[in-house]
């Protein structure tokens, strides 16, 4: 019996006609692709500049894929972050069609691999294949591109040295909320892009390895989350606004869709697993309590929604503001917490612990976890008013 061949897209079988975001290199002669460029990128605040004429034409139909607005044409981030970026994208694009593989059912169950964690976590937060795979992928894919030279990656123990001349240092959750993924709710996967610390270079691997991956994260040179949703959608910052792109599985380009996001000062939704409600201290029970009857600082009763997996639950709330929290020190500095506050104060936003800034906290351990508050500021500053809002009480749960 044969094995079945999996495509990464499924184009031959039924193509998708998409009429909205028109495939660009294909069917735009290079000078219309070129004035599409110029017109979608500067309606972003970014000047096209093309044979020596700097351009502030104006356009709104936002064709663009990701490669072009971050290379010459566009932001601009330089030839070895371009390269990188191509090798992350396709990365993602293998992830995002092993989540929808209808052979991706026998991966993603328990398989026995539980009882370790590989980052000390209880069985719950042991790896399951699909984390594994998709760790391999970005492994393999980061390699490839020749520009990093460690990778840390959630799903291991200890950072992977890949290069001694790659720029770059990436820091990785690869299949966040695949605890949920039998159940085909939306994953994620987070990227933080630092520069290789040269200073470090005369250091044994494993030294340098493990203080390149602990930089702080006012350092990331770019971020990254690829939601797996009913959309696979790119977002990222790389110290100028936020901006998303949406995987077109017609040509496989990612099309900014998403220019320089900005999250709504105040949002009305709040996210958590309130079933833990009678585990958390009392500043952040009064919180919930007042927001949801309206008797807060904003006169309205907000709502709640909780995904229960980090990258959807951030994009909604990057989308429609409000908060979007785990108040018990579950989620790690380094491979969640700075990315996603890099990202959202990019945005307009806030990413907190509950009393301070993320990104002021200098990681000491790679797999160190913390209570993280993301969100619109005006709600953030609010919640954090409450004082007392970081669950201390975290007894370990088993869903
Ligand atoms: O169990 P909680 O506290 O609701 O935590 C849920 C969070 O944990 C995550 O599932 C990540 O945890 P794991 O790394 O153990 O998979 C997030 O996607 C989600 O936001």
């Amino acid at each position: 019996m044969h094995s079945p061949t999996i495509p990464l897209y499924s184009t031959s079988i039924f193509p998708p006609k998409l009429h909205i975001f028109t495939p660009s290199r294909r069917l735009f002669s290079r000078t219309v692709l070129l004035q599409h460029r110029m017109a979608s990128f500067s309606r972003i605040g970014v000047s096209s500049e093309v044979g020596g004429v700097r351009s502030s034409s104006g356009g709104d139909d936002g064709v663009g894929t990701l490669m072009e607005f971050v290379g010459k044409g566009g932001v601009d981030v330089g030839d070895e972050l371009v390269v990188l970026f191509h090798h992350i994208q396709y990365a993602c694009k293998r992830i995002a069609a092993l989540v929808a593989s209808p052979f991706n059912s026998t991966l993603g169950k328990h398989s026995g691999l539980e009882g370790g964690g590989g980052a000390g976590g209880s069985d719950r937060d042991a790896p399951k294949p699909l984390d594994i795979v998709s760790n391999e992928i970005i492994l393999s894919s980061l390699r490839n591109s020749g520009k990093v030279a460690v990778m840390a990656s959630e799903e291991d123990d200890f950072p992977v040295w890949i290069t001694d001349d790659g720029p770059f240092v990436v820091v990785t959750d690869p299949l966040d909320g695949s605890r949920n993924i039998d159940a085909s709710i939306p994953t994620g996967t987070i990227f933080g892009i630092y520069n290789r610390l040269v200073e470090l270079d005369h250091l044994p691997k494993e030294e340098k390895a493990m203080l390149n991956s602990l930089q702080s994260g006012l350092k990331l040179v770019a971020a990254v989350y690829v939601l797996y949703s009913s959309a696979t959608i790119l977002c990222t910052s790389f110290g100028s606004g936020t901006h998303a792109f949406t995987l077109d599985h017609s040509t496989g380009d990612f099309i900014l869709t998403h220019p320089n996001i900005k999250i709504p000062p105040r949002g009305q939704i709040y996210s958590v697993n309130d079933a833990r409600y009678f585990d958390w201290p009392q500043g952040l029970r009064q919180y919930i309590d007042t927001v949801r009857q309206g008797k807060g600082k904003y006169p309205k009763k907000y709502s709640a929604r909780y995904i229960c997996s980090l990258v959807a639950d951030f994009h909604r709330t990057l989308m429609y503001g409000g908060v979007a929290m785990n108040p018990r020190s579950h989620l790690r500095l380094v491979y969640e917490a700075n990315p996603l506050s890099f990202l959202v104060e990019q945005a307009g936003g806030r990413g907190s612990d509950g009393k301070i800034r993320i990104l002021s906290i200098q990681p000491v351990k790679l797999h160190q976890r913390l209570p993280l508050f993301l969100g619109s500021p005006e709600d953030i500053e609010e919640l954090e008013s409450y004082g007392d809002v970081q669950q201390k009480v975290n007894p370990g749960y088993e869903v």
